[in-house]
């Protein structure tokens, strides 16, 4: 285990098994619909990577990426656009690609701003969700995993960009943070 890690809350192979079933789920729900999967960079890119090989039916997959924590550990609250979409979502049936539902503000502002523009519907699936972290009202359709209310790191989720290439998810120390 990686020495700033307090503990791990959910191992290699949960995760595996996550994205097996979630995938499986994806597939049932999706078939015949040409859904457009849209990953959120950077945090989404294991999960996605792994989570798309298992949904068996024909998808597209682009990417956006959005960012409101800056590298630490507070989401500032203000959503800001990077890197936009390179496909119309008019009339498409969209699936939003996450690591993680925290504040909830990420996924509220991107789901709104992807119904604006005229998605036929808008879902999103996550690999964790933080409920008790929220400060808006958002509910996600397929959820991997419900987490306390800790920081967490590895899988694609970062503290100041680093930790991402862990392959599971773990508690950061506080002291990492702190000082
Ligand atoms: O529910 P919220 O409080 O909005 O938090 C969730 C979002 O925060 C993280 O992204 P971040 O802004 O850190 O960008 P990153 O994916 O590049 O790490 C994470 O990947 C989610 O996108
Ligand atoms: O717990 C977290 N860890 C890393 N990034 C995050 N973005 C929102 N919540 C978290
Ligand atoms: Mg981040």
């Amino acid at each position: 285990m990686h020495q700033d890690i307090l503990e791990v809350l959910v191992s290699e192979s949960q995760i595996k098994e996550i994205t097996e079933k979630l995938g499986k789920q994806l597939t049932h729900d999706y078939a015949g619909k040409n859904a457009l999967f849209v990953g959120l960079l950077n945090g989404c890119v294991p999960f996605m990577s792994e989570l798309v090989l298992k949904i068996d039916t024909h998808i597209e997959i682009q990417f956006m990426a959005v960012s409101s924590y800056h590298g630490g550990i507070k989401s500032s609250g203000d959503v800001k656009i990077k890197y936009d979409l390179n496909s119309p979502v008019q009339d498409r049936d969209v699936v939003i690609v996450e690591d993680i539902v925290d504040t909830g503000a990420t996924l509220k502002t991107v789901t709104e701003l992807l119904k604006y523009r005229g998605a036929k519907s808008v879902k999103v699936v996550t690999l964790l969700d933080k409920p008790s972290g929220r400060k808006v009202d958002f509910i996600p359709d397929y959820i991997g995993v419900t987490i306390p209310k800790k920081f967490v790191v590895g899988y694609g989720l970062d503290y100041n960009e680093y930790y991402r290439n862990l392959p599971y998810i773990g508690v950061l120390k506080p002291e990492v943070y702190t000082k």
